[in-house]
């Protein structure tokens, strides 16, 4: 219907781009663990399931790696882990994967600028890794504890935006319990709901786990890297290749 133009625009999405960033600011540098509800919005969080469900729906996931149960080697039947597959966005039907990735980039690239001239958590963020679209298949799958960059890859800031719908962790399980270091013994447990985006150090400072999902759950993660020890890690990778091509050499 047509709105009589003297009514207040709505926040427009820079006020709401600034918002975020000074909350992701703020919890980065207090507790190196952001959670954002609400990131997208229904309509646009929908849209975005939508399209992983297809591309679930379409096999295009590659069956995670297997995981053997608690039961250990005596019940030889294996779990499988996460399914997963890599997009940049600008796949066809992907458009609204493309639109989340660019807001989750601008948010990250915005909060690097905005915060003492232009580092996050003294980081200078220059790129990332493609998006990696999760789908825990459910009966008992699950992730175990570990830390996305324990050797300085170069990864800083892990994203995670979580799809799933009418979650229930009593029923469903699924729970990201993160240890942060230098938090005592609290742990960060954060349930996998949707339009929920969760930012974190990607370092030793916050080693994670997924606990068992009994119910398909989605998540789409991007790693951000630091310009300096990403350069540096691309430095020891050709070094090492150059060693090890030499003849002679293991
Ligand atoms: C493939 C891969 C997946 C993950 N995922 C999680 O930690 C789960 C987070 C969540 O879904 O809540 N982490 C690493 C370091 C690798 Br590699
Ligand atoms: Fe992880």
């Amino acid at each position: 219907e047509f709105l009589p133009s003297f009514l207040p625009r709505s926040r427009n999405n820079l006020e709401e781009i600034d918002d975020i960033c000074r909350n992701v600011i703020r919890d980065m540098n207090l507790w190196g663990v952001c959670v954002v509800n609400n990131f997208l919005g229904t309509e646009k969080g929908l849209a975005v399931l939508d399209e992983v469900l297809s591309i679930h729906s379409a096999g295009l996931f590659r069956d995670g790696q297997l995981v053997s149960n608690k039961a250990g080697a005596s019940d030889l039947k294996t779990i499988r882990g996460d399914q997963i597959t890599w997009l940049d966005g600008k796949e066809k039907n992907c458009q609204n994967i493309g639109m989340l990735i660019s807001k989750v980039d601008a948010i990250i690239m915005r909060a690097n600028k905005m915060h003492n001239n232009g580092k996050l958590g003294d980081y200078t963020i220059n790129g990332r890794t493609k998006a990696m679209v999760a789908c825990y298949p459910g009966y008992g799958s699950h992730y175990v504890k570990h830390v996305d960059n324990p050797n300085r890859d170069g990864r800083c800031i892990t994203a995670i935006y979580y799809l799933n719908r009418d979650w229930d962790i009593t029923q469903n399980g699924g729970l990201l319990r993160i240890f942060p270091e230098g938090w005592q013994d609290q742990v960060a447990n954060i349930e996998p709901l949707f339009d929920r985006i969760l930012f974190f150090w990607s370092d030793r400072r916050n080693p994670h786990e997924v606990q068992p999902a009994y119910k398909t759950r989605y998540a789409i993660t991007l790693w951000y890297f630091d310009a300096e020890e990403r350069n540096e890690a691309c430095r020891r990778y050709q070094r090492d290749k150059e060693i090890n091509s030499k003849p002679g050499n293991s």
